[in-house]
């Protein structure tokens, strides 16, 4: 935790916000997300790489008049996988579909959406990884030949109707790309991996975001926030949203704009308050590392056993917690299982204690 001159004790407070579960996030919150979503590939921040080949892949579809290939969008939480789903379709002029792999248990669940699809429409599957087996087969033949079979009766009289679809194009999300079997994957046109964002990025997202916002934020305090927020665009507007919610309780003095002003000072105080760490490790992060650390002397321990220690689902671990600290260089995974690094020991003051502290080795060479 930096420190910072702020008046506020964060030990005072049992607050305890949710930075990466979006699933938790308030309806507010979700409002907000919406409101600051770019509407185009031009104004998506980032990802250069992805952009160029998603603007390849529509335009040359949009030369010949013809549906755009199916787009698979991999990637950890809140790197703005809705958003170019959305992107896709509002790019294309072409109406969009919104499901997801939960909501989608049965092959019926998927037959009725299918069948109701538009020519040219968007389906957009969040969480494609979670869709019912059953479905995932009738998506094969969907994705290749826009056609179902439909089961019609049952038992030895049933029968198998064929179904025309309209061309459409498929747009799957997942968090866990490895989750999903090869036959559903090769029959992507193209798999966009997104990557976490580099601090100029999130500063360009923080900056976007603060003028919508209308929040006067200088470039110190901008620069402080991307620092904070684990390369995550999400992440960026809701400490974004919690330094405007500081500015406007406690006005800098001079001039500020309609939703306040917010300078260093101000940033470092509000992520104080919510327990965001200078490299912008939240509770979760943090009782992870202290695990490994403190009760498995460093590790390696097992994805299951440090879910369990913590209380958490082990997917929850491994899609949210883990890539984030395997990125920054505090932990790695081994085939034993995940071990500190001394970065790790460093920056939870603990290098006394990291193993071979004892014989006087320097912390770099253990
Ligand atoms: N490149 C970007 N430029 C600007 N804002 C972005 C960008 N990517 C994401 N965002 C913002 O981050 C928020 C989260 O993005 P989004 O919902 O698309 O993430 P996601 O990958 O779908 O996450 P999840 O896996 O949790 O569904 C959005 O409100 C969006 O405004
Ligand atoms: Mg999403």
């Amino acid at each position: 935790m930096s420190n910072s001159n702020s008046d506020i004790e964060s030990g005072d407070l049992d607050v305890d916000l949710d930075l990466t579960d979006p699933v938790l996030a308030s309806e507010a919150e979700l409002a907000f997300e919406g409101a600051l979503r770019p509407k185009s590939l031009e104004e998506f921040v980032g990802q250069t790489r992805v952009r160029g080949q998603l603007q390849l892949l529509l335009t040359a579809a949009m030369l010949q008049q013809r549906t755009p290939d199916h787009i698979l969008l991999a990637g950890p939480p809140g790197l703005g996988k809705t958003t170019l789903a959305m992107i896709v379709a509002h790019e294309g002029g072409r109406p969009l579909r919104m499901s997801s792999g939960p909501a989608i248990q049965h092959a019926g669940d998927l037959a009725a959406i299918l069948s109701s699809l538009v020519p040219g429409e968007v389906l957009f599957i969040d969480e494609i990884h979670r869709m019912a087996r059953s479905a995932e087969e009738m998506l094969y033949l969907a994705m290749e030949d826009f056609r179902i079979d439909i089961m019609v009766g049952k038992g030895a009289g049933a029968t198998s109707v064929p179904l025309d679809l309209a061309p459409f194009t498929l747009v799957g999300a997942t968090t866990r790309a490895g989750l999903l079997p090869n036959p559903l994957r090769d029959r992507f046109g193209f798999t966009a991996h997104l990557e976490f964002y580099d601090e100029a990025e999130l500063e360009q997202v923080l900056a976007r975001a603060a003028s919508l916002l209308g929040l006067d934020a200088d470039r110190e305090a901008l620069s402080e926030i991307a620092g904070r927020c684990r390369g995550t665009p999400r992440i960026a507007n809701r400490l974004l949203r919690r330094v405007r919610d500081y500015a406007l309780v406690h006005p800098a003095s001079g001039s500020g704009r309609r939703g306040g002003r917010a300078d260093l000072t101000a940033v470092r105080a509000a992520l104080e308050l919510y327990d965001v760490d200078a490299l912008g490790l939240d509770r979760l992060d943090r009782a992870v590392m202290q695990i490994v650390l403190t009760r498995f002397g460093g590790g390696p321990v097992g994805l299951n056993t440090l879910a369990v220690s913590v209380g958490e689902e082990a997917e929850t671990i491994e899609a949210v917690v883990e890539p984030f600290l395997v990125r920054i260089g505090l932990i790695t995974r081994t085939p034993r299982g995940r071990v500190a690094t001394p970065a790790a020991w460093r920056h939870f003051g603990l290098a006394d204690r990291a193993p071979g502290a004892a014989a006087g080795l320097p912390i770099d060479d253990l």
